[in-house]
């Protein structure tokens, strides 16, 4: 292990990237809250100056994963897509069997020029994580109970606002609806074969409601859907711990363009042609299984230098009060200040493993675990 690494590894760094993300977090949070009276008087205005609070949240993480753990995520594309991307909005969908698969959409979001507008179709759960589901309340984030009865009427609302959307977006939808575990996949195969439906290898059975009810409400304004399809090389199954702890991984993303007008409006044929699509995606995981490349020609646009500017804006503003208050606490010798303080420490340490805990696949839902309803026919 090199000096560099040993440094990035150190509690302390874990502690300090931690203190930058979740105070600048608040001030922009709260800088959010303040651009509401907008809203009534100018919605474009409100939307683009969120896009660019968004960002500065957003982009620390991104920042985490290009510039202090220095993962590289390949881009595996065609030329004749490449030249879309960041040029329209469109619905990506992806795999979701990795903790980090956000993260590496969000890296190519950067590199696109579209994270602060970046959207996705998360579960309601997520919308009370301090700070991002904050963030996400003001850039018209569209959550879901993953309850039909009750989303049905709820996300087609939401995905109606997007319509008149200033910027151009990517819209993320995780068709599997959870997170790939060994007993999901198991239970919905059974439901897969219930339906009849070829069985999946590397992929749970896709959910098809939540991709057709976006399909419906955003055709037109949305011009393409980006099929795409992450893997890890050599087994690497990467965290966000590993990340904040300096450990570099190696991502492959294959993403393909389909021209929405080629997605069937029909709801029947809408998911039947999802099913098949993530067929095919099961496929492009069998090859990378096998020979450690999608199809495609590697296209990886070189990350930009403004997520790490950002970072080092926060931490230069908020990194020498705290160095003062650190000193003057010491210096006033009191120690009910001082364990006052080393109590508040924890209790946002704990906090912040919480969030962090989120992403973390044992601490899943246990949504898609249930046994498959029996199908008489
Ligand atoms: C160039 C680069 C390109 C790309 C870069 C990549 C990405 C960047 C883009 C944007 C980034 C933006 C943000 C990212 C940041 C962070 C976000 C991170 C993650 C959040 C994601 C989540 O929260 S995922 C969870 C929430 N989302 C979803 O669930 C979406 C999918 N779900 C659905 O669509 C569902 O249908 C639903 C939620 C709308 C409703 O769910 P519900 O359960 O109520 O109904 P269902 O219809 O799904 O269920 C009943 C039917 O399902 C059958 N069934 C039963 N059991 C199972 C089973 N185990 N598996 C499969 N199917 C099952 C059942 O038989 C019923 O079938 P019917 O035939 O009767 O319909
Ligand atoms: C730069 C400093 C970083 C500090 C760490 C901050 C951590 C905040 C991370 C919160 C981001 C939350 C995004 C998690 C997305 C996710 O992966 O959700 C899972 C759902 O799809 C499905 O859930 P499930 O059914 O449980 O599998």
């Amino acid at each position: 292990m090199g000096v560099w690494q040993l440094i990035k590894s150190q509690f302390i760094c874990l502690l300090l990237i931690c203190y930058v993300f979740l105070v600048s977090g608040l001030i922009i949070n709260l800088l959010q809250l303040c651009t509401l009276p907008l809203w009534p008087i100018s919605k474009q205005l409100y939307r683009r100056i969120n896009c660019r609070l968004g960002y500065s949240i957003a982009s620390q993480m991104v920042a985490l994963l290009e510039w202090w753990s220095g993962t590289e995520c390949n881009l595996y594309s065609h030329p004749e897509s490449y030249k879309y991307f960041g040029k329209e909005s469109a619905i990506v969908v992806l795999n979701h069997n990795i903790e980090i698969d956000f993260l590496c959409g969000w890296t190519f979001c950067e590199r696109f020029g579209v994270l602060g507008s970046s959207k996705v179709l998360a579960k309601k759960e997520l919308a009370y994580v301090p700070l991002i589901g904050w963030m996400w309340y003001h850039l018209e984030i569209v959550f879901c109970k993953r309850k039909w009865e009750e989303d049905r009427r709820t996300v087609a609302q939401s995905l109606q606002n997007l319509r008149d959307y200033p910027e151009n977006f990517w819209f993320l939808l995780h068709c599997e609806g959870t997170r790939f575990t060994e007993k999901k996949h198991q239970i919905s195969m059974q439901v897969a074969e219930s339906k009849g439906l070829p069985k999946l290898k590397h992929h749970l059975l896709p959910r098809t409601k939540g991709f057709n009810i976006t399909v419906q409400n955003l055709r037109g304004p949305v011009t393409a859907v980006y099929d795409s399809t992450l893997n890890f090389r050599n087994n690497e199954t990467p965290t966000l711990l590993g990340l904040l702890s300096g450990k570099k991984y190696h991502g492959d993303m294959y993403v393909r363009r389909i021209p929405m007008e080629s997605i069937p409006e029909d709801e029947g044929e809408c998911g039947a042609w999802l099913h098949k699509l993530y067929q095919e995606k099961d496929q492009f995981q069998e090859e990378y299984s096998q020979t450690g490349r999608f199809p495609g020609a590697v296209l990886t646009p070189a990350r930009r230098p403004w997520t790490l500017l950002n970072w080092l804006f926060w931490a230069s503003v908020l990194l020498y009060p705290l160095a003062g208050l650190l000193v003057r606490l010491v210096s006033s010798g009191s120690s009910a200040t001082i364990l006052t303080t080393a109590a508040l420490c924890v209790a946002v340490s704990v906090g912040m493993r919480w969030m962090i805990g989120q992403t973390e696949i044992k601490k899943g839902s246990s949504y898609g675990n249930k046994d498959a309803p029996v199908n008489n026919n």
